[in-house]
């Protein structure tokens, strides 16, 4: 477990850009020293808007595309192409815009695909996929990836981990099926906390006002199961990148800008 630290930046734009930025140096890092990368994607407003600054970075070509492997973090379990996917918004924002490999792109299952119809059989699939991705010196049923982004709701949820629903009480299996989440769609696929803790990094991300009571019980030591924020944390490095106005109920010594 590593203890957060908090990055503040002046707006969600500025957020967007400087997370972008940030995930270009951190994949071509990986892929200097283990020859491929891997991510977490997240949906949500800041986490797309980071993936459009990605597609635009002005360092996006010192990225290998062909050598990073692409997962999400929860999906909503609509048909395929659907635009409330994290997949469809994804594609848009960066994944159609840059060279990778078709192969490497591991989106969840849509409630349209033929064998995994039902969300409990997708979760299942995408666990199996999550296994057979994972090298067998990580000693661990999902890859360490190198980064997992997740964005935070209003009510401190992260991936499809809501407070209190079963989800968040998961310790064994990597990936479940989320039925009644109180933000619609109701039915979710999601990573648990366990295979997120497997993520050598683990980047929280918050813009606006409506945030800030959810990072500051995150950050101030709230449970999990109230505050799921509060339980995703990175092998190596947990950090929170914020806007001001999403930091606004920080204590002042956390609350100074941060610098890339
Ligand atoms: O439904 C979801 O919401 C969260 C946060 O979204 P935001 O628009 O409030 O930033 C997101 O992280 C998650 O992936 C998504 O499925």
């Amino acid at each position: 477990m590593s203890h957060p630290s908090v990055v503040i930046h002046p707006d969600g734009e500025l957020l967007a850009r400087a997370t972008a930025a940030r995930l270009v140096t951190r994949i071509v890092d990986a892929q200097a020293a283990r020859g491929a990368a891997s991510v977490v994607l997240t949906g949500g407003g800041i986490g797309i808007a980071t993936l459009e600054q990605l597609a635009v970075a002005p360092a996006r070509d010192a990225v290998d595309w062909q050598r990073l492997d692409v997962w999400w973090g929860d999906e909503r379990f609509l048909p395929r192409g659907d635009p409330d996917r994290n997949e469809t918004q994804a594609r848009a924002a960066l994944l159609d815009r840059v060279p990778l490999d078709p192969n490497r792109i591991r989106p969840f299952a849509a409630s349209d695909d033929a064998d995994e119809a039902t969300p409990e059989r997708a979760a299942e699939q995408y666990a199996q996929a999550l296994r057979h991705a994972t090298r067998a010196q990580d000693h661990a049923p999902v890859p360490w990836f190198d980064v997992c982004l997740l964005g935070i709701g209003p009510d401190a949820h992260v991936a499809s981990l809501f407070p209190e629903q079963p989800a968040v009480y998961e310790e064994e299996r990597s990936v479940v099926a989320v039925h009644g989440a109180p933000k619609p769609p109701p039915t979710r696929l999601t990573l648990t906390f366990p295979a997120i803790r497997n993520a050598r990094q683990v980047w929280l991300l918050a813009a606006g006002a409506a945030k800030a009571p959810a990072v500051r019980l995150a950050v101030s030591g709230g449970g999990p199961v109230q505050v799921p924020a509060a339980g995703a944390w990175g092998r190596e490095q947990t950090l929170y990148l914020v806007d001001e106005s999403a930091a606004g109920e920080l204590p002042r010594s956390m609350a100074s800008p941060g610098v890339l």
